[in-house]
């Protein structure tokens, strides 16, 4: 009897009854009931303060700040906690997103103070304690600024722009931009693909930067290859990357340098600007724009508003045919080679249109790109798609057209290596293919007198 008066055997056994309440509490769900009465309790020893966020204005506008806190609130996990929460499909496929629903509260932690949003039907009723009104309001309302500007940046629907024939006020039309391509599904080599992460993210840090040298707040890149390499796929995957608008001009629709300049003018900020097949517009000898326009247009100094990024992307066969003033550092910032196929590509592909990371067939194909032969990556992959039910018969077929085909290919690929001399290239394996690069390199050396290549570094200076 006496071990019931023992104080340890008694603490040890309101433990355990402690224990058991809660776990009944949890697993019955009572929990959120003494939760809602203790909140009723906590709310009589503080005095709150109200914010209304009206959906509109006096004049009934629409009140941007309820838009943002909407957008702001309805990211927040503690929205799945309301009692009642609407479910939608999102645009992504089998993505469903949350919504609060009218009359519901949800809760928000900042700086360590609760705070609390009442969604009624046209307002945002914002609840927080008049304790910590003065350090928190005001931060906050910048914290829900910035995170529903990036949530918006990320969700924005991107478009595509094309320039139209006729003469009319506005000279772009546009549809949604909806093309899949993205890094990491073109073939290139990693290190590159990095590096033109890293030079992208350099330059929209460099905006003060580019102001203090009185520089217009652009990049431009030059892609250059032979046909079906990547080129457009990577333009689209760069667009994808930045979340940017594209602006595609065709230049055979341009009718006059003026005509130029106000396409430039009336494009947007946070754009990818594109000409394709630069070299084949400039060698067919145009009349309707002068070289000088061309210059000036791809200098960007008519841009509407100059304090605004943009990036550019040309694209060409080869650049050896061009004037020289069009590839002179500071017009093209880096210059991009696309090479044909070699196994490394070949492997991305594989692995991207077949779902092969290895083949017993492989170390056939690899021997065959280490004699030199090679196709671009767009024969590769639509000889895989056509094969696609059927791996071996694909990677058979890819080997046949790189035996047959392929071998005519290596002329020129030593031609298109020799032409381009284009910094970043990919690594090719194979003996023929590491001659050409030595002698490529040798080129390159030579003619970056002439002109600057894709030289990263010294974009990453400019732009730290
Ligand atoms: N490097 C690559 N990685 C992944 N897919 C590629 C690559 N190169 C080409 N492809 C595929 O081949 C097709 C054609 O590629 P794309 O249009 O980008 O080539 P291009 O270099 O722009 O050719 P062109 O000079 O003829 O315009 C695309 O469907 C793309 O998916
Ligand atoms: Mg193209």
């Amino acid at each position: 009897m006496t071990i019931l008066f023992n104080p340890f055997f008694l603490l040890f056994v309101t433990f355990i009854v402690l224990f058991l309440f809660r776990a009944v509490l949890i697993k019955t769900g009572l929990i959120y009931i003494v939760k809602k009465k203790w909140r009723l309790i906590e709310d009589c020893f503080h005095v709150y303060q109200f914010f209304k966020v009206p959906r509109f204005s006096e004049s009934m506008q629409r009140n941007q700040l309820h838009h943002k806190v909407w957008v702001y609130l309805n990211s927040l996990t503690s929205v799945e906690d309301s009692d009642f929460t609407n479910l939608f499909t999102g645009k992504k496929p089998n993505e469903i997103v949350l919504r609060l629903d009218p009359n519901q509260i949800i809760e928000d932690d900042f700086l360590g103070a609760k705070i609390f949003w009442i969604n009624e039907d046209d307002n945002l009723v914002l609840k927080i304690r008049k304790a910590d009104k003065r350090r928190v309001l005001r931060p906050y309302l910048q914290h829900i600024h910035s995170v529903s500007d990036d949530l918006e940046d990320q969700k924005r629907d991107l478009k595509l722009y094309m320039n139209v024939l006729d003469s009319q006020k506005e000279r772009w039309r546009s549809v949604p931009f909806t093309h899949p391509s993205t890094l990491e599904t073109i073939a290139m080599e990693s290190d590159l693909k990095n590096k033109v992460k890293s030079d992208l993210e350099n330059f929209l840090k460099a905006k003060q930067y580019y102001q203090r040298l009185g520089r217009v707040w652009k990049r431009s890149y030059l892609l250059y290859g032979p046909s079906g390499t990547g080129k457009s796929s990577f333009i689209a995957a760069l667009a994808n990357f930045l979340s940017y608008d594209v602006y595609d001009i065709d230049l055979c629709k341009v009718s006059d340098d003026s005509d130029l300049k106000l396409l430039l003018l009336q494009s947007t900020a946070k754009s990818v600007i594109v000409v394709e097949d630069l070299d084949r517009y400039l060698s067919e000898k145009p009349t309707a724009l002068s070289l000088s326009g061309i210059l000036n247009f791809m200098d960007g100094i008519l841009t509407s508003s100059c304090g605004e990024e943009r990036i550019m992307v040309f694209t060409m066969n080869g650049k050896d045919e061009v004037d020289q003033s069009i590839l002179r550092p500071g017009r093209i910032d880096v210059h991009i080679h696309f090479p044909l196929c070699d196994f490394t590509a070949f492997k991305t592909l594989a692995n991207n249109y077949l779902g092969l990371k290895d083949h017993k067939l492989f170390p056939q194909v690899e021997e065959i790109f280490q004699n030199g032969s090679s196709l671009s990556p767009a024969e590769i992959g639509e000889l895989m798609m056509a094969n696609r039910n059927s791996p071996s018969r694909a990677l058979k077929s890819v080997i046949n057209a790189l035996q047959t085909e392929g071998d005519g290919r290596v002329a020129r690929s030593r031609k298109s290596l020799d032409e381009g001399g284009g910094g970043g290239g990919e690594a090719s394996g194979g003996n023929a293919v590491k001659e050409f690069k030595k002698l490529y390199g040798l080129l390159r050396v030579k003619s970056s007198r002439k002109s600057q290549s894709f030289d990263l570094n010294s974009g990453q200076k400019e732009s730290g």
